[in-house]
């Protein structure tokens, strides 16, 4: 269970993917994107416009129910990317690393970067920007929703 959680707003978020899209561009050309879904999908449209790429296949890996990891499963398989030559594999994170390196079994030629890693995923990306406690749980935009908060004085908020 993750003692903390880090949010990452949409803002950051997009400066994240241009930045590993700028990073990316010395590692092509590439002829195509896989995005591991669901999380991988965003990022993976952001760079693809960065890098003026129009070959998206996908790869669809089931692995946690919220916070909770199981036995991840293959629902979907990239067919249009072979062996992944030429192919750069795009996740929102790695954690325990599970799901990065099924695919990257399913293609070995291929380049895996990822925003956010965690030790323990770590070793298994080629690329990614910022690096994450492993007992963090990343809060990603689509997760969350802007909350009131009752101002400290409040007879309702600060302290009970
Ligand atoms: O390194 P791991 O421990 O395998 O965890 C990382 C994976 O977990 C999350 O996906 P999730 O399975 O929650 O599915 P989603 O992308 O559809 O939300 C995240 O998007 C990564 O794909
Ligand atoms: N949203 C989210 N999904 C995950 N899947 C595995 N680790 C994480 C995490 O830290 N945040
Ligand atoms: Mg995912």
């Amino acid at each position: 269970m993750a003692t903390s959680y880090a949010t990452v707003t949409w803002d950051q978020l997009h400066r994240d993917a241009r930045q590993l899209a700028s990073t990316l561009i010395s590692r092509g050309p590439f002829k195509g994107i896989v995005a591991i879904t669901r999380g991988g999908m965003i990022p993976a449209a952001i760079i693809a416009r960065e890098l003026d790429c129009r070959l998206i296949e996908t790869v669809s890996v089931v692995t946690y129910d919220e916070e909770k990891m199981g036995e991840p499963n293959v629902i979907k398989s990239p067919e249009a990317a072979g062996d992944g030559e030429g192919f750069v594999i795009i996740d929102d994170l790695v954690d325990s690393g599970v799901t990065a390196q099924l695919v990257r079994q399913m293609l070995p030629k291929a380049v895996f970067a990822c925003l956010y890693a965690k030790p323990a995923g770590r070793p298994i990306t080629d690329l990614f920007v910022v690096e994450v406690p492993q007992d963090t749980w990343v809060l990603f935009p689509w997760d969350t929703a802007p909350l009131f908060i009752p101002p400290l004085a409040s007879k309702s908020g600060g302290e009970d």
